[in-house]
């Protein structure tokens, strides 16, 4: 996998799919990493902003927890998303000042409804990443990312399998995870500009 590969496909389609993103023993790590972080670890996931940050389990009713560069067994994700960010500010001049990103787990009957990752000039999220965990998945065990484009037409429908990263523009794209039938693991993450908008800035977390 080239990063340059990513850079090219969003270029031109606004997102891509892209398989063993990582070597396999890494993404394992990662996914051995998820599974044993104790229950206390993993928090209700909101929707909104700050202030206006509410659980909605209706919405989702995924847990995650946030990745930072103090937890060595993060630095090797967060290393290598740094350097995507690099390239991307390189190639495309796209000014992203940095990533944040989160462990997501779904268990079972876990799902997210229809949404948009931002708001056309009112975030800072510019694009959005997840990274898959599991390292066995089939259709019948749901929790497909469907990717709908702008007429409302399903335009991927991907299946979460380790090693796998999908990278879209936060604000063109909207996107459900559909009902999982067993625990799914996954990284969550956004590439953000520095840019206070309209007096607003997305929540560091
Ligand atoms: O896990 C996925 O496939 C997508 C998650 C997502 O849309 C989000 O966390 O905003
Ligand atoms: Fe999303």
């Amino acid at each position: 996998m080239v990063l340059s590969d990513i850079i090219d496909k969003v270029a031109d389609h606004g997102y891509c799919i892209i398989d063993d993103f990582l070597q396999p023993r890494r993404s394992q790590a990662l996914y051995q990493y998820a599974q044993q972080l104790p229950a206390q670890y993993w928090n209700l996931a909101g929707i909104g902003r700050q202030q206006n940050q509410t659980i909605n389990t209706m919405v989702r009713n995924d847990r995650i927890y946030w990745l930072t560069s103090e937890e060595p067994r993060h630095k090797d994700y967060l290393s290598i998303m740094d350097e995507l960010r690099h390239e991307f500010n390189r190639e495309l001049f796209l000014g992203l000042f940095d990533y944040e990103c989160h462990l997501a787990h779904y268990p079972k009957g876990a799902f997210y409804k229809k949404h948009l990752d931002a708001f056309k000039g009112r975030s800072n999220r510019v694009l959005t990443t997840v990274f898959y965990l599991n390292p066995e998945w089939q259709e019948t065990d749901g929790g497909q990312l469907v990717i709908y484009g702008d007429k409302g037409q399903v335009l991927e429908t991907v299946l979460p399998k380790q090693g796998r990263l999908v990278v879209f523009l936060s604000d063109r794209f909207v996107h459900e995870v559909q009902r999982s039938e067993r625990d799914r693991f996954s990284i969550t993450g956004w590439f953000r500009i520095n840019a206070s908008i309209s007096g607003i800035i997305d929540p560091p977390r």
